[in-house]
């Protein structure tokens, strides 16, 4: 049995919000974005048409496609917008406490029967759902980056996730055109338990000065057959979600082998977080990426 969802609710409207926002649309159903910033949430939006735009170019889609998937999406700031919501993704920063706060309001504004997911890429399902009214109809629905082009979602059950919840998520996860793989709640689920320990050995392998950032990207790159290399990849995730998913890995393990490299820690303390600041292995103010080491 699944639940029949017409309109999506997005919180936070950074490159995973965008990218969401658009597959939903693009799917038919309609969107509300919500952040905090309304910055942002233009800026999301031009992100939104320029992506849209390129597939028309590419004929993926149509005009008509676009113009109706841009249509089908509005924006707010407060998360009262999100009152009529069926299905409402949480897409906000890798913070616990920023989500646990972000929960428990827009939980005070939802119809009671709307499903609530985050896309969370390493915190505890069943935490999370603890702290809203709904943990039966809570969930992680994890979308990779970057959203349009790429096919997998996890769907991670909480304890109490209910069937018709869990049914509903693969069932909405379909209409996106997307394949799921299912996750057991652990510590950043499948594939950031395998890929984030990858990206902080090649940052350890930066730091003890084995390659330099070309080196290593290019071992990866060519000898491994990545799409792109470990350091570049990093910087495409944003440091400080890599940097948060290893300190969950690292907490919720209790292994060493999950230690966050220090040289990782210092540049999300520089406030050097990969592209989305123009900054982090890479400089992205010129012309063309100059690695920083
Ligand atoms: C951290 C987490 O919690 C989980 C994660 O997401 S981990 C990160 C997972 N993602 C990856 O590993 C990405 C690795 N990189 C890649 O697969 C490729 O480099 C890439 C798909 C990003 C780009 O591929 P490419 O061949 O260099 O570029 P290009 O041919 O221009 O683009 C391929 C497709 O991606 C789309 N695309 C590329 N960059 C995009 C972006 N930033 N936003 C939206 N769409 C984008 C293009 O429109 C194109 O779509 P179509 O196939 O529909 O035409
Ligand atoms: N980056 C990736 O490759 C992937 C990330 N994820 C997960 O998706 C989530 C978002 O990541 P990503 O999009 O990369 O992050 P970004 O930093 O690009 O975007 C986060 C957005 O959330 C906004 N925000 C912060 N606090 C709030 C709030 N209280 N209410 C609403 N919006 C808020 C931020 O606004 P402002 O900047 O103004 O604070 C920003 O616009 C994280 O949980 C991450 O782990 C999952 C898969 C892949």
């Amino acid at each position: 049995m699944t639940v029949a969802i017409k309109k999506v609710g997005v919180i936070g409207s950074g490159q995973m919000g965008n990218g969401i926002a658009h597959v939903a649309a693009l799917a038919g159903f309609d969107v509300v974005l919500n952040d905090v910033s309304g910055d942002r949430l233009k800026s999301a939006l031009a992100t939104i048409n320029g992506n849209l735009t390129r597939q028309v170019a590419k004929k993926a889609i149509s005009e008509t496609d676009r113009k109706q998937a841009l249509d089908r999406i509005t924006s707010a700031e407060s998360l009262d917008a999100l009152a009529d919501c069926d299905l409402v993704i949480e897409t906000a920063i890798e913070k616990e406490e920023t989500k646990r706060k972000i929960f428990h309001e827009v939980c005070a504004v939802l119809k009671p029967e709307a499903i609530v997911a985050t896309n969370s890429s390493s915190i505890s399902i069943t935490r999370l759902a603890a702290s809203t009214d709904r943990p039966e109809k809570f969930i992680g629905i994890h979308f990779m980056n970057p959203v349009p082009a790429m096919e997998l979602v996890e769907l991670i059950r909480g304890i109490a996730t209910d069937d018709m919840t869990f049914d509903t998520a693969k069932a909405f996860v379909a209409k996106l055109g997307k394949q799921v793989a299912v996750s057991e709640d652990f510590p950043a689920f499948i594939v950031n338990r395998i890929l984030l320990p990858m990206i902080n050995e090649a940052i350890y392998t930066l730091y003890e000065g084995v390659g330099n950032v070309e080196a290593i990207d290019a071992a990866m790159k060519l000898g491994a057959h990545h799409p792109m290399g470990p350091l570049e990849l990093a910087d495409f995730i944003g440091l400080d979600t890599c940097l948060s998913i290893m300190q969950v890995l690292h907490e919720g393990l209790a292994d060493s082998k999950y230690r966050p490299c220090p040289l990782l820690v210092k540049y999300v303390e520089a406030g050097w977080l990969g592209r989305k600041s123009q900054r982090g292995f890479y400089d992205y103010r010129g012309d063309k990426p100059i690695p920083t080491r």
